[in-house]
């Protein structure tokens, strides 16, 4: 459905670097029909340059961009404007209308695409209907919640029935609660229609709940990118790690392994990582029995992604160093990611 191909693009800046910055640099990603594709990345790593390279509000200065068999990186003026129709967009701060009512929000792309007023009333209470804002038609944007009013963003967004949604930071300016009641009307929107999604984001909760694949971004490159579960089972680069770090361990982790390195200076900590079934395979009770050491449990978390569990558990192990190279070897042959975590 999108396909881009050794993207990049440049901007002016007047100053160093020959006066040039590179926000988005050789980007190649394809992105299936019917996907929720993320884009993760933390702020001026090119995640804004790039999503409005897929709706043509900027072009690229090198590379091809293309959504839905049109190449948004050469068509210009009308068919622009046609080929937009298919690729709407939503924002963190909602950009609505502020004197309209939510219908009257909704209703205004079908206004733009003439599309008569029975119609319009039609298709806008569909529309009202799938985002779950039944009641609020005659309100405005300042009488609604956060989550209310990003509904409306959705539903103004759906209007001309596009084949790709865009999201631009969609939930965050909401609390976590609002979050997963919009991630969740997302899937269902995606269900549905069978719309394509492509999300830009910093947080790898969102990434976690409703994408199938994630590419993650540093300094205007992709630096890594996969089904979200493998990205969660094996992140190879530091960024991916600092992200996947975001949702699998407690915020405290670090202040409990310093405390554990000074109460235990024997023996080893370590992290174990759990895919799928693997998460409930009885570990623990394996190494009691089977080898003479000391296991403690520190502490462990399980997420869940769209495709499957993924659990973290750190351990500390105390005894021979050959025992517990042989418990180490053990794990591993059970198919569960084993790091040993050295005192920084
Ligand atoms: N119009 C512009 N002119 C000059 N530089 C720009 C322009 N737009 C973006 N940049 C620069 O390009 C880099 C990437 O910016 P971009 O906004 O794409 O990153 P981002 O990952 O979306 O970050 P944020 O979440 O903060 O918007 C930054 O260094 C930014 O300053």
């Amino acid at each position: 459905m999108i396909t881009l191909t050794n993207v990049s693009k440049l901007f002016r800046t007047g100053k160093g670097n020959g006066g040039t910055i590179k926000a988005v640099n050789n980007v190649n990603v394809d992105i299936n029909k019917g996907e929720i594709f993320g884009i993760i990345g933390y702020s001026g790593a090119g995640k804004s340059t790039l999503i409005r390279m897929l709706n043509g509000l900027e072009a690229p200065s090198e590379g091809t961009v293309v959504v839905a068999d049109k190449e948004i990186s050469k068509i210009k003026g009308a068919n622009l404007r046609k080929a937009r129709q298919e690729i709407s967009m939503i924002f963190q701060h909602f950009n609505l209308l502020w004197s309209r009512t939510v219908q009257d929000n909704i209703s205004f792309p079908l206004e733009i695409a003439g599309v008569s007023k029975s119609e319009r009333m039609k298709r806008v209470n569909e529309l009202i209907k799938l985002v779950g804002l039944e009641g609020r038609e005659k309100a405005y944007p300042s009488q609604l919640s956060g989550g209310q009013k990003q509904r409306v963003g959705i539903a103004r967004a759906l209007a001309n029935d596009p084949k790709v949604l865009l999201c631009d930071e969609a939930t965050s300016a909401l609390d976590p609660q609002t979050t997963d009641s919009i991630l969740e009307l997302l899937v269902d929107i995606n269900q549905r229609l069978g719309l394509t999604i492509v999300l830009i984001t910093h947080e790898m909760h969102v990434i976690r709940k409703i994408c199938h694949r994630v590419a993650v971004m540093e300094n205007g490159q992709v630096v890594e990118q996969g089904p979200v579960l493998d990205v969660f089972r094996d992140p190879r680069e530091e960024m991916t790690k600092r992200f996947v770090q975001q949702v699998t361990e407690p915020e405290e982790t670090k202040e409990t392994m310093d405390h554990l390195f000074e109460r235990y200076p024997a023996g080893k900590v370590i992290q174990l990582t759990f895919v799928g079934d693997h998460a409930e395979s009885p570990l623990i009770t394996k190494l009691v029995r089977n080898f003479e050491l000391d296991v403690n449990i520190v502490q462990g978390k399980i997420s869940q992604t769209r495709s499957g569990s993924y659990g973290t558990l750190f351990i500390h192990l105390d005894g021979t160093e050959d025992e517990m190279l042989r418990a180490i070897e053990f794990v591993k042959a059970q198919q569960v990611g084993v790091e040993v975590i050295t005192h920084a």
